[in-house]
């Protein structure tokens, strides 16, 4: 554990932590008199000297001050008997270890203004320092503990820097390799390690579970761990699992038998299986979303109304499914209603169901409602931000008196049924301009589940490309196929304004469209290899292309979100236009535009 680890964002070997707090200063026109009148009182050795701007200039000691008083200087202003000792200025953010090489008795500290704030002396600066060789000692013990639970380790285990560089490799590890500890530590993975991918897996951030790697001629199962601080990849761990292959080779086609098995039986549910819809299922582990993971299981264990906020894609419906799955309504359905594909007129009978008769072309014996359908489950009612004012009194009249009717009827059907709430538009501004009920708003808005989007959380994007690889790879049939750095780098640059539903989406285009196990950057779609290269600022090209290139990029992109928004809202292109924030109008130009009339 070296120095800087140590000392890395801890408040405590800061001059701050340390210094007495501004206490006593003088300003430089005060009398020798008076000082020596101020020191006498306060029993004070040494006294700041600041300027008009309580910047300081200098110190003033007893001794000087006693000479000043003897030789009749009482009346000189301090400043022009401050003591010639040397005297230095530090900065409250200063590292003590700095500041203990710099040979001063006394130390002024100021802040970022150069303000004077405290005072230093050497009695402060040894506590500082005991207190840090006493933390260095624990953390060289826990360093050493470490040691010897990895050397204790039953599997191998070695651990390289972002460079690929082996920091550690523990005595399993050599045993089976026949490598000497001290010969493999600082040497490059893949000079010591048979076929390892650990340096690619510190470039991609890719983890890699129960994979094949053969080292010494022999088949071994290995599991590669990329290590992340602060969302920067700082190194990996490559761990050598002894099990026979042959058995974990059993294990997986048992595995494998048992999927088939429960997909036969149930193969509608084979994507939207309620019950796969654990927390587990939200692939990501960064600080934001697990956070979101955290304040969601909470809210499943009460019974509040939940508005879930995000953009387009991010996973709300994910996180509502989960929370239903988490919730006491868990044994009931899952019922989702998407407010912005049913069409205005439908919305009442879509929700509340109908009676026979209720209108022409209404069916016989009438038909539920969502509502209905949702008894002692929850109802999802996506979109929320595109139910219409009116629909919006009548869904806040059953939300406060816990019952409706069917339209056409008058039997009361009570509601008992969770209801979450989601939109990606912007509902507070709604209430102000008068589109979204303020009523309504706070009653589905008890508690607010806010979902980042993915390019605020780019180290769940390996993460996701590896799930989205097998879970493509599984459907169609084929083997597992891989990206290389180059690949992976661009798509943690990307933007994914359309996020993971996005990234999904590429991910499947990539495995269908490449030929061959590896997906690389000339796979890629033509405006992801743009904003690659732009990014690496490795293409030569001229200013105007970008220009072309980034104007065709957008025109791409643009069509392809009209055309998601369609059919999300069932060709409905009032919707449609709502939901892209244009105007009706400026759709059908670019409707025609891209020849999607
Ligand atoms: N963390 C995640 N892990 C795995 N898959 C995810 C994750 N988040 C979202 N997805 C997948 O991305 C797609 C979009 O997710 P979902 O429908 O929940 O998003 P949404 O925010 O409700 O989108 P919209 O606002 O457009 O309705 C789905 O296929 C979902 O399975």
């Amino acid at each position: 554990m070296d120095r800087d680890m140590l000392q890395e964002n801890d408040s405590r070997f800061r001059v701050s932590y340390w210094m007495k707090r501004e206490v006593f200063y003088i300003h430089k026109n005060m009398m020798v008199e008076e000082v020596a009148w101020l020191m006498h009182d306060k029993e004070i050795d040494v006294l700041p000297v600041v300027d008009e701007q309580r910047k300081p200039i200098g110190i003033v000691t007893l001794h000087s001050i006693l000479k000043d008083v003897l030789f009749e200087r009482k009346k000189d202003p301090v400043w022009c008997r401050m003591e010639s000792q040397p005297v230095s200025v530090v900065h409250e953010d200063d590292s003590i270890l700095e500041v203990y090489q710099i040979n001063s008795p006394y130390f002024l500290v100021v802040n970022n203004d150069d303000t004077y704030i405290g005072f230093l002396t050497h009695a402060e600066l040894l506590k500082a320092l005991g207190s840090y060789l006493e933390e260095w000692r624990e953390t060289r013990n826990t360093a050493e503990i470490l040691n010897i639970i990895l050397d204790s380790a039953y599997e191998g285990v070695a651990v390289v820097d972002e460079n690929g560089i082996i920091k550690q490799f523990n005595d399993a590890y050599s045993r089976f390799t026949g490598i000497k500890k001290g010969d493999a530590i600082g040497r490059h993975v893949k000079e010591v390690i048979d076929n390892t991918n650990l340096h690619n897996t510190v470039k991609t951030g890719v983890p890699e579970r129960g994979v094949i790697q053969y080292i010494n001629g022999q088949p071994m199962v290995v599991n590669r761990i990329p290590i992340f601080k602060n969302d920067k990849i700082v190194g990996a761990i490559g761990m050598l699992i002894f099990e026979g292959v042959t058995e974990l080779y059993r294990i997986y086609e048992r595995f494998q038998e048992k999927s088939l098995h429960r997909k036969e039986e149930k193969p509608y549910l084979a994507d939207h299986n309620q019950n796969e819809y654990s927390m587990s299922q939200i692939i990501g582990e960064s600080q934001a979303i697990m956070q979101v993971k955290y304040l969601a299981e909470k809210i499943a264990k009460t019974e509040a109304g939940v508005l879930i906020t995000g953009e387009s894609g991010t996973g709300k419906e994910m996180f509502a499914r989960s929370i239903h799955q988490l919730s006491s309504f868990s044994s009931g359905p899952f019922i989702s209603v998407n407010c912005g594909a049913i069409p205005e007129q439908l919305f009442e009978s879509e929700l509340f169901g109908y009676e026979e008769g209720a209108f022409t072309g209404a069916k016989k014996g009438g038909k539920p409602g969502k509502l209905e359908l949702a008894q002692d489950g929850t109802i999802f009612l996506d979109e929320i931000g595109e139910l219409p004012l009116l629909m919006q009194s009548k869904l806040l009249r059953v939300i406060q008196e816990r019952e409706y009717e069917r339209v056409g009827g008058v039997k009361k059907y009570k509601l008992n049924a969770r209801i979450i709430a989601a939109t990606n538009r912007d509902l507070k501004k709604m209430v102000e301009t008068g589109d979204f009920r303020e009523d309504l708003y706070y009653r589905i808005n008890i508690i607010e589940l806010q979902i980042p989007p993915l390019r605020e959380r780019t180290n769940d994007i390996p993460l996701l490309i590896n799930y989205f690889l097998k879970k493509t790879c599984t459907k169609y049939g084929i083997l597992m196929k891989n990206i290389t750095p180059e690949a992976m780098h661009a798509f943690l640059h990307y933007e994914w304004f359309g996020n993971i539903r996005e990234l999904a989406n590429t991910i499947e285009k990539l495995v269908i469209l490449t030929e061959g196990p590896t997906i690389d950057v000339v796979h890629l779609p033509k405006y992801m290899k743009d904003k690659e290269l732009l990014s690496m600022g490795y293409a030569q090209i001229n200013k105007s292309s970008i220009i072309d290139e980034s104007k065709h990029y957008k025109m791409e992109r643009e069509k392809e979100m009209i055309s998601e928004m369609l059919i999300k809202t069932g060709g409905n292109k009032t919707k449609a236009a709502k939901l892209l924030g244009i105007h009706r109008t400026t759709l059908y130009q670019k409707l025609k535009k891209y020849g999607l009339s």
